[in-house]
């Protein structure tokens, strides 16, 4: 049996190099390489890549959201038309959110309560309710890999006491997450550690998490404005709170240089909209830091964004039609910014994954550091 025709979901963890681990995710739509960037895939598309496009980045795994998924075209008409892989025409893992961050950051008129939140809709002002039971419902439907339990990221500023509150929450959501997601062979439930940066709190969380069960467990609560030091001040204990064995997954992370960070500290899988973002707004990320292609002094460059750079942009483009196609407002610049950027992270994962195995981690992230600073763009 080849691996992609395993049933059941598993994880392998290859080798370590201080906290930083590499590995293999198994599912029954394929492997997932660790540590792994999920591009995000928010309304059934990474936007400005055909599905074809993001797989020849050499990402394995993408990221659905439920939020602009259950709004918009509804999860039930995705099931009807056989789920999110053939809607999307994506046919390795997905990994779908549970909805709860982005009804409290998107929607209108939300009411909190135990039972979860209702809202209006962002799109059309339809009134929803989503819960635990909810979003495990339109996660099945979507047929997703990878479903993550719905809880409640508290938006900063907050205080311990609301922290708490809220992570007492989660753990009760995500034991009704845990109880409606069922058994369901081949597919992972991820729970959601909580406990914004108070370490107490944190353990907590781990705690109740780790008496529940999971198949991955997030580090959820971060990215949400706190800085990089903060983040990386929680990363320095909070994945060691997590079971060795299982994927840990940080949410919403971030900059190459973060990325590079959370790995180090014990991180296996992350997913951030900032390269494709960033590739629509004529941000290019390189390993010698951020360009804004939109500067004048591109318009002569005949030169590729980045020379060491196997992606198709870098290939074909100089700097000086990038720069004349954003400016001109021309679809092109999106896509070929967009692919070189998420090739990009893929490379930085890739560069990872070949440093822990070979113990190389510490050398290999010295000069990253280094070259990423540089600004010699
Ligand atoms: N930065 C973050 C991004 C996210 N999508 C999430 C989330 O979906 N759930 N919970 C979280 O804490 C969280 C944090
Ligand atoms: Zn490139």
């Amino acid at each position: 049996m080849t691996q992609s025709q395993t049933q059941r979901f598993s994880f392998s963890l290859e080798a370590t190099d201080g906290k930083a681990r590499s590995g293999r995710i198994s599912t029954p739509r394929g492997e997932i390489r660790t540590p792994a960037f999920m591009p995000v895939g928010t309304a059934a598309t990474v936007k400005a890549m055909m599905p074809e496009s993001v797989a020849a980045t050499g990402a394995d795994i993408l990221l659905g959201n439920t939020y602009h998924l259950m709004l918009r075209p509804t999860a039930e008409r995705i099931a009807a038309l056989g789920g999110l892989h053939k809607f999307m025409n994506w046919d390795k893992p997905i990994l779908t959110d549970s909805g709860g961050f982005q009804v409290m950051s998107l929607a209108g008129l939300r009411k909190l309560s135990e039972e979860g939140v209702r809202f209006a809709s962002h799109v059309d002002g339809s009134k929803h309710m989503l819960s635990p039971e909810r979003s495990m419902e339109i996660q099945k439907l979507l047929g997703s890999d990878i479903v993550m339990a719905f809880d409640e990221c508290p938006a900063l500023p907050a205080t311990e006491a609301e922290v708490a509150k809220s992570m007492q929450l989660s753990m009760r959501w995500a034991q009704r997450s845990r109880d409606a997601f069922g058994d369901r062979p081949g597919h992972a439930l991820f729970g959601i550690q909580q406990g914004g940066v108070t370490q107490d709190l944190r353990a907590q969380s781990a705690e109740a998490l780790r008496a529940i069960e999971f198949d991955g467990y997030a580090v959820g609560g971060l990215a949400v404005g706190e800085g990089q030091e903060a983040m990386f001040g929680v990363l320095d204990y909070a994945p060691d709170m997590l079971p060795v064995q299982k994927p840990r997954y940080l949410m919403g992370v971030g900059k190459p240089d973060d990325i590079v960070g959370a790995v180090k500290r014990g991180i296996d899988m992350m997913d951030c909209v900032l390269p494709s973002r960033s590739g629509r707004t004529a941000q290019g990320w390189t390993r010698r830091g951020q360009v804004n292609l939109r500067n004048a002094r591109h318009q002569d460059d005949p030169r590729p964004l980045d020379a060491d750079c196997t992606c198709p942009c870098c290939a074909k483009y100089s700097r000086a039609y990038l720069h004349h196609v954003f400016r001109a407002k021309e679809m092109i610049g999106g896509m070929l910014l967009t692919w070189h950027n998420l090739h990009y992270f893929q490379e930085l994962m890739a560069g990872m994954r070949a440093a822990i195995a070979s113990g190389t981690f510490d050398t290999w992230e010295a000069a990253f550091q280094i070259e990423f600073a540089s600004g010699d763009i």
